[in-house]
């Protein structure tokens, strides 16, 4: 598994050996030992998978309060989904900068989500299945978002006009949401 660290602290792409051959694939989507000597070790208690039928659905950007803020690992099981994460730890010298990866059933990426960032995800096929571990339970009363399209934000969505949930299409700006990581 090779990680590579991107440029929000904490967070990290993951990129898995993928041993093909006539018959299709086969590859160890995670190995605890493996990420820790990389110095990736978290406690994951929960796994959670998501369909979406359609392209074009935005999930997010949702977070969970302290003390059940949530580490992430996402994959796709099928489909092909525009990854984003923000960084919403007001100390953080990245407070308020996103970061999106392209994440798909033929790449085999994974992303690392830490505590304090806001994660959602466009998809970019129809019937997209998103896997995803958690090292917290969920946790409606901490459950929290920020709008999709924050103008403070700036994320390049792949669509103007998503699919979204009631929930989604009502969270707060960044500047109003609340937020205890610091
Ligand atoms: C997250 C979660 C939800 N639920 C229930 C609550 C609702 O009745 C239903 C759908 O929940 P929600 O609309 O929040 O699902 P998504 O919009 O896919 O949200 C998720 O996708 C974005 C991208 C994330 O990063 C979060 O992990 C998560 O919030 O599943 C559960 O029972 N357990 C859970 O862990």
């Amino acid at each position: 598994m090779k990680v590579t660290p991107l440029n929000l602290q904490g967070a990290a792409l993951l990129e898995p050996v993928v041993h093909g051959d006539n018959r299709g694939f086969f590859m160890e989507s995670y190995n605890e030992d493996v990420l820790e000597k990389q110095g990736v070790k978290f406690s994951f208690i929960q796994d959670n998978q998501s369909l979406s039928a359609e392209p074009g659905v935005i999930r997010g950007l949702h977070y969970q309060l302290n003390p059940k803020a949530q580490t992430k690992l996402i994959r796709v099981l099928t489909g092909a989904i525009y990854d984003v994460i923000v960084d919403v730890r007001k100390s953080s010298p990245t407070f308020g900068k996103w970061v999106g990866v392209i994440l798909s059933e033929h790449n085999h990426r994974q992303l690392l989500v830490p505590k304090g960032f806001a994660h959602g995800f466009c998809t970019l096929a129809p019937n997209t299945q998103v896997l995803y571990k958690v090292d917290e339970y969920y946790s409606p009363e901490n459950d929290r978002g920020i709008l999709w399209n924050d103008p403070a934000l700036g994320i390049d969505w792949p669509t103007s006009k998503p699919i979204l949930s009631d929930k989604d299409q009502h969270h707060p700006l960044l500047k109003d949401a609340e937020l205890n990581f610091d």
